[in-house]
């Protein structure tokens, strides 16, 4: 069925009577308590992992759901064609189709023999001589028989780059910190801030650095900056710019202004337009991850993520784990008006997954134009939020128990923990809040409940908390390259099925382009003589105030 509007859908407007009559009346507590069966019907496993790495087990019993809502939103899924578009994007279809291009980030960690084509040819020869030069420059990095320009061996990577340039190996290379080179100093510098490069070249010797400047379009205005001062940085101690071929490596599928920048096209390690910056950590991008923790456990991230591809793709929707997270949350987002998603792991290595999560599903789903070009009338992308617990209990939690939004959450916790120190009471004790926490969200506290301990008649609605309030649990064997793999690639099948729900382009970005068009604009006028006046009030006012200073 072809379709604009997913609110034109029938399964849109039998979940809208599903939701008046259903389900804005549920209460989580009544559905545990009429069904012993509940935990069990309504949580899935992913058995996809080796068995040192998995399974990762998804809850979704603690949601404001019943069999009946599953089985209408599977059908909405159905009716808005997800499996079609699914198999599009496998089949290396151009669906992407506002930038004309395929979207095959699944090729990059294809470890099977299977071909993988793009009009027509396949991919995957490209993609393992990548990878094998990857391997050769890690292994060649990380056992030192690579020299810098004075015989030194390298010690610092400077990873240059912004958006998906950045985020994804800043959050693997943090959540895979046990499997790093404990002796090799990483820095990311993506903000074009000064300080950000300042305070990572106060930590580098340029004997000893090697610098990646990770750019898709190699035209990043602060990846650019940012890579020419680091370039003039080694220089002022280097002298000779034949020594930037032992320091610089670029990470692009610009060739042409690598070349122009001065790196040496052995030191390129290449990908392609089909490969969208959010979802480029699989891709030569991922080079400062495999420096870290070695080739071989970068493939088995890669593996991880090829398992969670393998399953998406082949398991019925009304069993698969992705589809069906994605399914809930927008019944969170499109019938109970929900705007946000919070998604708190519990795990202190994985403290930038939410910030990673964010470019992936807000850049993705941030569009309020159909594939057919009209505008929804349903909400779209969430907010996505997060920090790691415990923290967040300490801070931001109260309004999740007690202020007035619908906040659906993901809750995320291995069983074995990298340190397990003290008897593994540290992270008893953080298991023992994870799950107090779902809990004390689904349960609340009730008036009866907060006078019985003893509290004064006026004190207790402040202390009574309404609950019902849902979340997602899942808990994995351990983090290691490929249940994080795994993970990452869960989420971006989970967006990647919420977008075909909404029926918007996920592999576009056009909203960021606006402000850069600016910026370059005001750049202009703050290097030109003179106040500006051609902007509205605030914005002249502002530059000007910027130009003279107080
Ligand atoms: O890798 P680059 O071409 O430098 O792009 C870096 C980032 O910048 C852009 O503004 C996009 O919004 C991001 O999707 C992209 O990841």
């Amino acid at each position: 069925m072809s379709f604009s509007l997913a609110s034109t859908l029938p399964a849109w407007q039998a979940l809208q009577n599903h939701y008046e009559n259903v389900g804005k009346h549920l209460v989580l507590r009544d559905l545990f308590d009429k069904d012993s069966s509940r935990f069990n019907k309504l949580s899935h496993t992913f058995n996809g992992l080796k068995e040192e790495d998995g399974p990762i087990f998804f809850d979704f019993s603690k949601n404001l759901i019943t069999e009946e809502t599953v089985k209408l939103l599977v059908q909405l899924a159905k009716e808005a064609n997800v499996e079609g578009l699914r198999d599009s994007l496998f089949n290396g279809d151009h669906i992407n189709f506002t930038e004309g291009r395929a979207v095959y980030h699944p090729a990059l960690r294809n470890l099977s023999d299977k071909p993988m084509k793009v009009n027509g040819e396949d991919v995957m020869p490209g993609v393992r001589s990548v990878l094998k030069h990857m391997k050769e420059f890690s292994d060649a990095i990380r056992s030192g028989t690579w020299k810098g320009y004075t015989g030194k061996p390298i010690k610092s990577i400077v990873n240059i780059g912004i958006g998906g340039s950045d985020l994804g190996p800043v959050m693997v290379t943090e959540a895979l910190k046990p499997y790093g080179k404990q002796d090799m100093e990483l820095h990311f510098v993506s903000n074009i801030d000064g300080t950000h490069l300042a305070e990572a070249l106060n930590k580098c010797d340029p004997e000893t650095t090697l610098f990646l400047i990770a750019s898709k379009t190699f035209t990043t205005a602060e990846t650019c900056t940012n890579a020419q001062s680091a370039k003039d940085w080694f220089l002022s101690q280097a002298k000779d710019p034949a020594h930037v071929a032992k320091h610089f490596a670029a990470l692009s599928t610009n060739e042409k202004e690598v070349t122009a920048f001065g790196i040496d096209s052995a030191n390129m390690f290449e990908f392609s337009d089909w490969v969208g910056g959010r979802y480029s950590v699989w891709s030569a991008i991922g080079l400062s991850v495999a420096l870290y923790i070695g080739f071989e456990n970068f493939e088995a991230f890669l593996g991880g993520a090829h398992a969670m591809d393998n399953y998406f793709r082949s398991t019925p929707l009304e069993e698969n784990i992705p589809a069906l997270a994605a399914l809930i949350s927008i019944w969170y987002s499109d019938f109970f008006g929900a705007q946000t998603h919070l998604v708190a792991p519990y795990d202190q290595y994985m403290h930038r997954f939410p910030a990673y999560l964010q470019q992936l599903s807000m850049e993705s789903n941030g569009k309020a134009i159909t594939r057919s070009g009209d505008m929804v009338n349903y909400t779209t992308g969430k907010i996505l939020w997060g920090e790691p617990g415990t923290n967040s209990q300490h801070s931001f939690f109260q309004l999740v128990h007690q202020g007035t939004k619908l906040i659906p959450a993901d809750f995320l916790i291995p069983i074995e923990s990298h340190n397990p120190i003290d008897n593994n009471k540290h992270h008893r004790m953080l298991f023992s809040n994870f799950a107090a926490q779902t809990e004390a969200l689904m349960l609340g506290k009730t008036p009866a409940e907060v006078k019985a301990e003893g509290a004064a008649d006026e004190i207790v609605p402040h202390k009574t908390f309404v609950g019902n309030r849902p979340s997602n649990s899942i808990i994995a064997k351990k983090i290691t390259p490929a249940s994080l793999g795994a993970l990452i690639s869960f989420y971006e099948w989970v967006t990647f099925t919420e977008g075909a729900v909404w029926n918007i382009n996920s592999f576009d970005q056009f909203g960021v382009e606006l402000g850069k068009k600016l910026a370059k604009n005001v750049l202009s006028q703050l290097d030109a003589e003179g106040k500006v006046n051609d902007h509205d009030a605030s914005t002249n006012g502002l530059i000007n105030l910027f130009k003279t200073g107080f």
